[in-house]
């Protein structure tokens, strides 16, 4: 009632005491390459330190979660993919549950198209003397602006800001609480919130937090039905991260017939007959089903309705739903995709040795992943 107020009656914003008792926002953004489940991660880090303002601030903090806009994996290029919300991948309710926060189309509601009082742009520090004194201390301090500083964010020009400014920055995320008691804005963006690092990787926190973040009933619906269609019985997944990490991590990817035989070992191994292959390619598909034989592989393809639903976000973590409940379950190394199903997979409670496991590249040694294990 007091937001509407807000927006109603301006001359209320003079009034201190009502502005005191309103929510204060949060908005982020990211360096654009990243992609989805790097972005997944950059969130825990900022809805900690949302949690950390609750505690130490006396207003209300709330998290605007960042439209998902135009992602460089994203690749069919005949759908629009511009400013999704949260709510298309994920269940918000659930989020909410733990976290304060609004999809972007809720707070233009609740602030109108108010500037925001500050633009934070967050950027290294110069690192020049770093071999002879490596400084680890977490630190900030404004400064001038390195790169080109994010004009419009997610193509939208009605988010404008009163004051813009880029600081150096290093630690974790809760220290951009000093930011804001420097600032003292109503609300903020900052971009490149990558910067800001976890307050404690794998902790009690992260753990709440990341479970939170549940992917959408309707998503949950669809890999469901697959599984019912295709996959009756124990099934394998592996996930065959090709793309950019052909040439970005080659010794991570394993040629096709390397792949099939380290996937036929463990079928063996564990008497499964079934393989389901999650991958960001479709070139190698056909081939590896061929030289999986007499295995069976099957593969997520989305129809047409469901592709124009749920985009291309949407069929990846289908995906990523169909493998986090494999009974066993094969990486690619380094990949945040793979990442996040073995997490999921934690949280499933599944046994570890069918999680944390990782395809070998070709001629090169080999180490199994780090073994990320839920803390409640
Ligand atoms: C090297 C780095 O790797 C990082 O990728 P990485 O951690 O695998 O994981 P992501 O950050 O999620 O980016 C990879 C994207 O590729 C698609 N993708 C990957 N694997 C699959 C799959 O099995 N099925 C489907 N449907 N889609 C897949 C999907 O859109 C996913 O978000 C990149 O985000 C960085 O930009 C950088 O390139």
């Amino acid at each position: 009632a007091v937001d509407s107020r807000l927006l109603d009656e301006e001359e209320t914003l003079a009034d201190h005491s009502i502005l005191d008792t309103l929510p204060r926002y949060v908005l982020y953004d990211v360096n654009k390459p990243e992609g989805f489940n790097l972005r997944r991660d950059v969130f825990i880090r900022m809805a900690s330190f949302i949690h950390h303002m609750n505690k130490v601030s006396d207003y209300h903090w709330i998290l605007v979660l960042p439209p998902w806009h135009r992602l460089y994996h994203w690749r069919s290029s005949n759908l629009v993919q511009d400013c999704l919300p949260w709510s298309l991948f994920f269940n918000v309710d659930s989020i909410k549950k733990t976290t304060p926060v609004v999809e972007l189309h809720e707070f233009f509601q609740m602030n109108g198209l108010r500037p925001l009082d500050a633009q934070v742009t967050l950027q290294d520090f110069n690192v020049k003397s770093f071999e002879q004194y490596p400084d680890f201390s977490d630190k900030w301090e404004v400064a001038n602006c390195k790169d080109q500083v994010q004009k419009q964010f997610w193509n939208l020009n009605n988010l404008t800001f009163t004051k813009s400014l880029c600081i150096s920055f290093q630690g974790i995320s809760t220290l951009l609480a000093d930011i804001v008691q420097e600032l003292q804005p109503r609300t903020i963006i900052f971009d490149h919130a990558e910067l800001a690092l976890h307050n404690y990787y794998g902790g009690q926190e992260y753990w709440m937090i990341r479970k939170s973040m549940q992917f959408s009933k309707n998503l949950h619906e669809i890999a469901k039905e697959f599984k019912k269609r295709n996959l009756k019985q124990d099934y394998l997944c592996a996930h065959l991260r090709r793309r950019d990490f052909l040439y970005g991590h080659p010794s991570d990817v394993p040629n096709i017939n390397n792949t099939a035989r380290q996937i036929k070992e463990k079928l063996i191994l564990l008497n499964i007959k079934t393989v389901y292959v999650a991958t960001d390619t479709s070139k190698t598909v056909e081939e590896l089903k061929n030289v999986l034989r007499p295995y069976q592989m099957f593969k997520f393809e989305a129809d047409k309705k469901t592709l124009n639903n749920f985009l291309d976000g949407g069929v990846a973590i289908i995906d990523q739903i169909i493998c986090s409940q494999a009974n066993y379950f094969i990486g690619t190394s380094k990949s945040t995709f793979s990442f996040r199903i073995q997490e999921e997979r934690e949280i499933l409670g599944l046994p570890i040795e069918t999680t944390f496991n990782s395809f070998c590249g070709d001629n090169t040694e080999c180490t199994q992943p780090t073994k990320w294990r839920l803390v409640e």
